[in-house]
């Protein structure tokens, strides 16, 4: 399997914030969800990626490519969809498209005016008049009818109402379709990982905690319900976090498997969802999660 962003060792120290020590390879081919709490390093990692930023230290490959000398071949097959503020206001799709057309080399009108209609977006209407979601829309546009092979999106269905969110989340699936690009995508809601997602980067104070497939991620993790007497210092080593209650304790493993063979029938073993996940990683006691 081909990776099309490779991060190795990479570090980005800020004044009151760093991202250490990153290794993070995304899958060709696939849907790659990004989460982490606000302020976890998405933006800053997402950055890197484009460019926008530089790694203090470490090294950063797109396509199997570093930046330096193939910034054009790069930005030629990427596509970075927004929500707002990228296109100058005032203006319309059609005069976007006449300025960001001649700038692509694989730039093709006939697939953008058949986006433009699947995606019912108006052509002469200025894009300050566009809802976000539309707004979204049109940037997904022209990263398609550039054939961009790696699509990557900040928060897209943040703000779009239900209706809307489900439907771009289609869209993105039937982009996908053909297993010619690869999304990688950051959102906070997760139920639309579950939803579209193949792999899970999961980031926490600028530390990437896993970067696997959902199929492991939903194995692996579980919630596991008991009474307290079952706590000891061997059952305690299999939680990342555990809460107790005059009921007894919930706690969240990664090694579900483990779990069965040590606990057995004498405890509730759930699904964790990432929120679960997410939850109860904030408060580890440990980092191996
Ligand atoms: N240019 C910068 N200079 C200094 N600090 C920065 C800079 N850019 C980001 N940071 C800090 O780095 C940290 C991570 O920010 P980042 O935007 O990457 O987080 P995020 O995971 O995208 O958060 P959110 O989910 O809230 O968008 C924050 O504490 C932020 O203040």
């Amino acid at each position: 399997m081909k990776n099309i962003v490779e991060f190795k060792n990479v570090t980005k120290c800020f004044k009151d914030f760093s991202l250490e020590n990153i290794n993070l390879q995304i899958k060709q081919g696939y849907v790659t969800g990004f989460v982490g709490a606000n302020g976890a390093g998405k933006s800053t990692t997402m950055k890197l990626m484009m460019n926008l930023l530089q790694a203090d230290t470490g090294e950063v490959k797109i396509f199997g490519m570093d930046y330096a000398g193939n910034e054009k071949e790069i930005k030629e097959r990427m596509g970075f969809v927004y929500d707002s503020n990228v296109f100058y206001e005032s203006l319309n799709l059609k005069d976007i498209r006449r300025i960001i057309a001649p700038a692509y080399k694989n730039w093709d009108d006939k697939t953008f005016y058949n986006y433009i209609k699947i995606f019912e977006l108006p052509l002469n209407k200025a894009i300050k008049t566009f809802s976000k979601g539309m707004q979204m829309k049109a940037s997904l546009a022209m990263a398609l009818s550039h054939d961009a092979e790696f699509i990557m999106m900040d928060e897209p269905t943040a703000g779009l109402d239900p209706v809307f969110r489900r439907e771009l989340l289609d869209i993105l699936q039937e982009i996908m379709e053909d297993g010619r690009r690869t999304l990688f995508f950051s959102t906070h809601i997760t139920s639309d990982l579950e939803r579209i997602a193949d792999y899970i980067t999961f980031i926490q104070k600028g530390k990437i905690l896993f970067n696997d497939s959902m199929q492991n991620v939903q194995d692996r993790y579980a919630l596991v319900k008991g009474s307290i007497d079952l706590l000891n210092q061997d059952t305690e080593k299999l939680f990342i976090k555990t809460e107790r209650s005059s009921y007894g304790f919930q706690a969240l493993t990664n090694d579900a498997a483990e779990v069965k063979i040590l606990l057995g029938d004498r405890v509730v073993v759930e699904e964790a969802t990432l929120e679960d996940i997410m939850f109860y990683a904030k408060g580890a006691k440990h980092q191996n999660v």
